[in-house]
């Protein structure tokens, strides 16, 4: 029989949806007893291969491929990168939320793409001049792609980027996900707020996440990952690993531990001065290591 490759896109409580990675058509599937005796259990984003038996029209999953990677919340396989998507205004987020998420996003060895969001509302010269400033720190090290739902710059670039990939939306409420997400495919239709956590009601008591596939190709998880930034999990002397512009100049610190926060002969310390590691990167870490160290 014909073994065909599918992606599971979504659960229900006794079979999945799975998307043939082939014909892009959604299948019902059926998980077979075996899985359960050996307490193999998919979850949204597993890549499976299953098959269709004459006359049926549901499927039966013979085999679940391994995961390159796995996030816990939301729950979800084989993630290929993460769309920050920040705003400089309505809201103002500052860089030490950015900068966490990018902790977060780093921890999990993930690509990372930021979006910097309704740039419609950057009109005054001291706004632009923000909105500069934010492209010299976070450019050098990650790609980042200025837009907004008025102006649409960029929409054809942040789609080759999506495309035929699986992505998570991180970022914080109303820097205007859902609103991306629908500029860039309308037929996805998302009402606003539809991709937020709303904790304890509606649809979202669920802990399980689907992925919405995109017309031009790919998928975005429906629930916006990395969304608690309390950095649970994550040690304060493993925060420096983090911030990669650091790892240059960390093995000629005097001391071989150095945290670059309190230690003389700290040669991350003199790339900042020299102004080769952003002041305000720096800061927001130091911010967090001793955020952490409380
Ligand atoms: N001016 C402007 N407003 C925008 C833009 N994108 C979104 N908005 C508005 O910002 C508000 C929040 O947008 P959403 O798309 O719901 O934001 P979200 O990130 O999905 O928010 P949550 O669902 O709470 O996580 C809405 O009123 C949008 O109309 C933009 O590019 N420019
Ligand atoms: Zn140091």
């Amino acid at each position: 029989m014909n073994w065909r490759k599918g992606i599971v896109i979504r659960f229900h409580s006794n079979t999945l949806t799975v998307r043939d990675l082939e014909t892009n058509i959604n299948i019902e599937c059926y998980l077979p007893g075996k899985f359960k005796l050996q307490k193999i259990r998919p979850i949204v984003g597993d890549y499976v291969e299953y098959v269709v038996e004459k006359n049926h029209e549901f499927g039966v999953i013979k085999n679940i491929l391994p995961r390159k990677n796995e996030l816990y919340r939301p729950k979800v396989a084989n993630v290929d990168q993460v769309i920050l998507v920040t705003s400089l205004k309505e809201p103002k987020v500052d860089y030490i939320i950015v900068d966490k998420f990018l902790v977060l996003v780093e921890k999990e060895q993930l690509d990372v793409v930021i979006i910097l969001n309704k740039i419609d509302l950057l009109t005054s010269s001291e706004e632009k001049k923000d909105m500069q400033d934010f492209l010299n720190i976070y450019n050098p090290l990650y790609p980042v792609i200025p837009t907004s739902k008025i102006t649409k710059d960029n929409i054809q670039l942040i789609k080759e980027v999506l495309k035929d990939r699986v992505s998570t939306l991180a970022g914080l409420s109303g820097v205007g996900k859902t609103s991306l997400l629908n500029m860039l495919d309308p037929d996805l239709k998302l009402r606003e707020g539809d991709i937020s956590p709303k904790l304890g009601r509606g649809r979202h008591t669920t802990t399980f996440a689907q992925l919405l596939p995109l017309k031009f190709g790919g998928f975005v998880v429906d629930t916006p990952g990395f969304a608690d930034l309390t950095l649970l999990g994550i040690d304060k002397d493993e925060i420096k690993l983090y911030f990669p512009e650091f790892l240059p100049y960390q093995s000629y610190c005097s001391f071989s531990n150095c945290s670059h926060v309190y230690e003389p002969e700290c040669a991350v310390k003199e790339a900042v001065e020299e102004g080769k590691i952003s002041y305000i990167r720096y800061n927001n870490y130091c911010v967090i290591y001793k955020e952490m160290e409380q």
